[in-house]
């Protein structure tokens, strides 16, 4: 035998054919997965089932080579402006979506909402064909079904993606209950704006298959998710919920588990400082939360000011993000409650959802 290795029975240069081999292990190892698949595949009709070790060990090689779980039939929790939004977008895009609430009237309103919302999205995308518009409103909320029963939902769904009040209790009692009632394939993910993903998972016999998919508000209009993986997400679930939000036309950002993801690690500060800016009256003009949002729009080309954004996401879901990490670190003072913030949410003033937060709306 000589350098290269030939071996002399078979004729085959095997240095050469290492060399190789490594060379794609290490830099194209799509290329080795599908080949071995296909070889594998017909190994599988001779022998019996190989799926399993195929599967398994392809996925050891590179798991974006090995389709991931397809999501086609999505329950969604919560029927506020988040689970309606992300409902209207995932119908939208040929997903089968129950929406779920505690009654009737929220779906109602959120069914509504969604209809609004296609009006304005057809009126830009079918300018000149009403008709064409119309039909697309009508196949969208087909695709749209509610409930108020979360366990039967969640039982023919591949993602159960749950958009409830912002409070870690709530949400592991859902997933704990849910993960009695779901099909073992279902894959769970929370739109959690501050909560780790880890704790809510920790409810379920399925942190592997679970992850975070936050979405921004409005939905329909902002095109960033951030998917968020923990350390227990396997690669398959990460990869068909990345897949997901590409679907509804998303474009996804891979977070870790880390306060905030990425955008609230950095928005979270910042509307807080623009609150305690106001709070502590360093602005000479009277109105000066008026002030803050026309500067902050104008010198620095946010489409909404601070106060204008807090309204709009909601004051009561603030508080909640600031009560979870000021009790996780009290001695931050990043962290310190706002008087004027606790005061509005007291007196039931959310923001443009109930009419009044910092402005009024009606
Ligand atoms: C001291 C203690 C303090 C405590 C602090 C705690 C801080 C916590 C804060 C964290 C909050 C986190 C929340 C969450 O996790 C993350 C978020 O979602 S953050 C929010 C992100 N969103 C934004 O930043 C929105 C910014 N705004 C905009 O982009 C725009 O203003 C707008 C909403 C798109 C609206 O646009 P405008 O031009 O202003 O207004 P128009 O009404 O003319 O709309 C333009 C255009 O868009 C269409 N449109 C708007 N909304 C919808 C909709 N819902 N559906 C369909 N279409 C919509 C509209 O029809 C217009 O279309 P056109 O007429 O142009 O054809
Ligand atoms: N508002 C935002 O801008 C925004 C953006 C990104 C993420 N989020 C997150 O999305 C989630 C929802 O926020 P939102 O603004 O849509 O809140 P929202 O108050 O508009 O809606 C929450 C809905 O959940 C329902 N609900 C509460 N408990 C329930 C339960 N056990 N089962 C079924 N339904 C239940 C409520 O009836 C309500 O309709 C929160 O976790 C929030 O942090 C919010």
């Amino acid at each position: 035998m000589g350098r290269s290795g030939m071996n002399a029975t078979a004729g085959v240069p095997i240095f050469e054919v290492g060399l190789l081999f490594l060379f794609f292990y290490f830099y194209a190892p799509e290329i080795i997965c599908l080949s071995l698949t296909g070889v594998l595949q017909v190994a599988n009709r001779q022998m019996g089932s190989m799926a399993f070790f195929t599967h398994h060990f392809c996925r050891g090689l590179s798991s974006s080579a090995v389709r991931s779980a397809v999501i086609k039939h999505v329950t969604i929790i919560g029927g506020g402006q988040m689970g309606a939004g992300i409902a209207q977008v995932a119908a939208a895009t040929g997903h089968s979506v129950t929406l779920v609430d505690t009654c009737e009237d929220i779906l109602k309103k959120a069914v509504k909402g969604i209809e609004g919302s296609l009006k304005r999205v057809v009126k830009k995308k079918y300018a000149d064909k009403p008709e064409a518009g119309e039909e697309f409103i009508q196949k969208v909320l087909q695709n749209v079904s509610t409930s108020t029963d979360a366990g039967s939902a969640a039982q023919g769904s591949d993602l159960v993606l749950e958009a409830i009040v912002e409070n870690l209790k709530i949400k592991q009692d859902l997933f704990g209950h849910l993960d009695k009632l779901a099909p073992a394939h279902t894959i769970f993910a929370s739109n959690t704006s501050s909560l780790p993903i880890s704790d809510i998972a920790s409810s379920t016999d399925r942190q592997d298959r679970f992850g975070g998919l936050h979405f921004f508000n409005p939905v329909p209009m902002m095109k960033l998710v951030e998917v968020i993986g923990t350390s227990a997400t396997s690669q398959e679930t990460f990869d068909a919920l990345f897949n997901f939000s590409k679907e509804l036309g998303k474009t996804p950002v891979s977070c870790k588990d880390t306060p905030g993801f990425i955008v609230n690690r950095l928005l979270v500060p910042y509307i807080m400082e623009a609150i305690r800016l106001h709070e502590r009256g360093e602005c000479f003009c009277h109105g000066s939360k008026e002030d803050i949002d026309i500067a902050m729009k104008l010198g620095a080309g946010y489409p909404m000011g601070p106060f204008e954004l807090s309204d709009y996401v909601g004051l009561d879901t603030m508080k909640f993000i600031m009560d979870g990490w000021s009790a996780k670190d009290p001695d931050n003072l990043l962290f310190t409650p706002s008087e004027l913030l606790n005061k509005l949410v007291a007196e039931g003033k959310y923001g443009k959802k109930t009419g009044e937060g910092f402005y009024k709306y009606k």
